[in-house]
Order: C-alpha cells, then structure tokens, then sequence
C-alpha cells in the first residue's frame, strides 16, 4: 500500500485537487471543478490522463465539486492510502508567515478571518472539515496565500490610517502567494538571473492580482486588507475610492451584508458587462459593447497597476502572466502589452497566439513570459516537509 498527499485548492470559481506520491513530485491523479455554479463543470484524471469517473450534472458548489472528487478518488484509486492533507488557505492573518500543521485551535483563528475572504475561507475551512470527517486522524496542513507577501516594507503593508488600525491587523495582506511563489521558485530554477532582478507577475484568474518582486521576494502587492482590492475581478469590484462606500451606506441606505455582497458578488466583470457574465471566456465571445466594456477596464487597470509596480520596484526585468485568463487568454495578454513599448514591454505575436513561454520578442527590454502556475505543488511540497515522517514513511 503507498501513501500520497492530498492537496486541496479552493478558488473563487474553482476547486483544484491533485494527489501525489509520498516521493519526488510525481502526480498520482488531478481534479478540476471550473465555473462552479449552474454551469460548474468537473473533470479527475489519472496520471496517464485518463478520465476517472466524477458523475453526471453540473458542479453547483465547492461542496459538491469536493464531495465528488473524494468518492471517486476513494472508489477509482483504493491503493493511495492518504498521508497527509495540504490545504490552500487564503487568509492566515498577521500570525503566519509559513504553513503549519492544522489544529482546533488554529481553525478558530482562521474562522474569524472568513469576514475578510468570504468567497475563499469559508469553502478553504469547510476542505479542512470534510477532510478531516474522510480520513480521521491523518495529518493536515494549512498554506497561507498571505505568507508570502509579509515581507513587504512598511510602506507597502500600511495605509494612511491612525497607527492603532495597523496594529489591530488593518493591513495590506496581499493572497495569490502560493501561486507567486511557484511562480518565484520556476523562475530560480529556470532564469536564475532574472529571478533576482525586479519581476512583475501578473495573476490573472477569476480573482487576479498582481505582485512586484525583487530578489525572489514579494514588495508589493494589488490586493489589499482583503481579496477585494486592485485589479477587477471576476464578481469582485478592485480598487474603489472608499467615498462610494459612504455614499452606498448614507445615499443607498445600504447596510455592511449588503454593501459586502456588492462589492464581491456583484461587481467586477460581471457588474460592467451588465450582468452577462464573470467568466472571461463569455465575455470574449460575446458581441455585446458592454463586454467589450467591461474587458477594456480589465486591462487598463493592469496596465495602471504595472505601471505603479514598476515604479515601485525602480524598474522591471520580466513580467509573467499566470492564472485562468493570464495562462490561456492571448487576446488578454496582447490587449494588456501592445500599448507598453514605452516602457521596453514588446510582444511577439506569434509567440502570444501559441502560448509559448517567452512571448516577447528576442532583445526586447523586458522579458514577458506565460508560465502555467500550480498551488498545488506549492501546497504539497509543503505538507511533506511539514509532516516529513508520516508522508515518507508509507
Ligand atoms: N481559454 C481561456 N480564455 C480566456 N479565459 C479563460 C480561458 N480558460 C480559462 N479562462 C478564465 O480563467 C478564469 C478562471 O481562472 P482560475 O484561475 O481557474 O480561477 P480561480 O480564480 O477560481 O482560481 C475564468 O474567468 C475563465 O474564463
Ligand atoms: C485570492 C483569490 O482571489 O483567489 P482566486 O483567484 O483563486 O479566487
Ligand atoms: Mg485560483
């Protein structure tokens, strides 16, 4: 019998699941649920990419999509004993800096932060749960989105609030960190020079952000106190000047639960494409001038926040787009770069049409790169180190 790792990804509009061999980084199996809701699909394949049978109908919640990919990973692989259990944890709070083992005490702490990640903590804290009901008893580990940014200055990690707010926790968290840190780790693999340079990332999925780096580590980030803030968003509003929010609550008479579900169900993409939809594939596809709209904000907003990233990092080498969108969307990256040749940002379209790693051309002063991110990995290599005996030993 041999023992893998699971690992469990909650996103805002997906759930990504792979499990792992106790050694090296072999994947055993994978699950995808993508657009969870109405038309929420699910696809688990095996390591030769075979379909694994996950059941007919839609994937209408995070529940669902988890529930479904434990029974077929239960039925289809019996022989993967489950070792140890990594989970993506967008909030850890000022606290952690670096995954740790899963405790009751701990899932109190982070209970009380799904206030400041409603579409991601709650479902992360319910893959702890379900987890835990499914194979009791075996080690688990939480991996923090936030880790990775707290080693921003202070002046990227404050805002201009009375200083006893900072100490409360009012700060700029900054989340997408596992994915940052992938990112960051490829790139010392891959283009060591560039990886201590100064690299802007950008992750483009249904919640996207952006992340200045310099020397391998994160400076500045586009999301905020919460996953709300920066670029636009799938449902999600980003940067918003904090007046609408007193007009919402003295004008609109509107209340906090109503203001939060606004500002992160209702807005982003969706609420500029007239409420078509959230999904980017959608809106490229549609000919409705309101997508169009709303897919032209997305992009000068991350050209705006390149441009404050660049300044921030005193410069940039390299730029790569992640995510959903930043990984598949060619369109996406070539309307976000084609306008940046001031700044040494030249496109080869050719290279951009096939997804190719380095999509800019030969000489150009920065480098741009797609480069496929994986949470997962992050996620697993970190539950093996934390609990090294339990994961080797099977
Ligand atoms: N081929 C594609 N072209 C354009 N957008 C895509 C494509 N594939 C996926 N996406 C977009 O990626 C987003 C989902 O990204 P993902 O990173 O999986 O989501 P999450 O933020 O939930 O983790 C959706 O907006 C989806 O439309
Ligand atoms: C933090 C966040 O928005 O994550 P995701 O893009 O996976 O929804
Ligand atoms: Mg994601």
């Amino acid at each position: 019998m041999s023992g893998a790792i699971l690992t469990l990804n909650a996103g805002s509009s997906s759930l990504k699941v792979a499990l792992y061999a106790e050694c090296g980084e072999r994947q055993l199996a994978r699950g995808h649920a993508d657009r969870i809701g109405p038309d929420g699909t699910l696809t688990l394949t095996d390591a030769d990419g075979a379909a694994l049978p996950v059941g007919a109908g839609p994937v209408a919640t995070h529940r669902d999509a988890l529930d479904r990919v434990l029974e077929t990973l239960a039925r289809a692989r019996p022989e993967d004993r489950i070792a140890a259990i990594g989970h993506r944890v967008v909030h850890g709070g000022i606290a952690h800096e670096a995954p740790v083992p899963v405790t009751e005490g701990l899932l109190d702490v982070l209970d009380r932060l799904s206030q400041f990640a409603p579409l991601h903590q709650p479902h992360n804290l319910a893959g702890i749960r379900a987890a835990e009901a499914a194979f009791p008893g075996t080690p688990q580990v939480a991996c923090f989105d936030t880790a990775f940014h707290r080693t921003h200055p202070f002046v990227n990690d404050t805002f201009a609030l009375p200083r006893r707010f900072y100490d409360r926790g009012v700060r700029r968290y900054g989340f997408h960190g596992l994915s940052y840190e992938y990112i960051t780790g490829e790139l010392a693999r891959t283009d060591p020079a560039l990886a201590r340079g100064r690299v802007i990332i950008a992750h483009l999925g249904n919640g996207a952000s952006m992340c200045g780096i310099r020397g391998g580590r994160s400076v500045a980030s586009t999301m905020g106190f919460s996953a709300l803030d920066g670029l636009p968003m799938g449902t999600r509003c980003g940067q918003l000047d904090p007046g609408v929010v007193l007009y919402l609550m003295t004008e609109e008479g509107m209340d906090a639960a109503a203001i939060s579900d606004l500002l992160y169900t209702q807005s982003g993409l969706l609420g500029l494409s007239g409420g078509l939809s959230n999904d980017m594939r959608t809106l490229e596809a549609s000919a409705a001038p309101e997508a169009r709209e709303a897919i032209d904000y997305f992009t000068f907003r991350i050209r705006r926040e390149l441009g404050a990233m660049a300044a921030a990092l005193g410069g940039v080498d390299a730029m790569v787009f992640c995510g959903g969108i930043g990984e598949n969307s060619a369109p996406i990256r070539e309307a976000v770069c084609a306008p940046l040749e001031w700044m040494g940002v030249v496109l080869d379209n050719a290279a951009n049409r096939a997804h190719a790693r380095v999509i800019s051309t030969a000489g150009a002063p920065v480098q741009v790169m797609v480069v496929p991110t994986n949470e997962e990995l992050v996620i697993a290599r970190a539950t093996r180190a934390l609990t090294g005996g339990e994961a080797a030993q099977t």
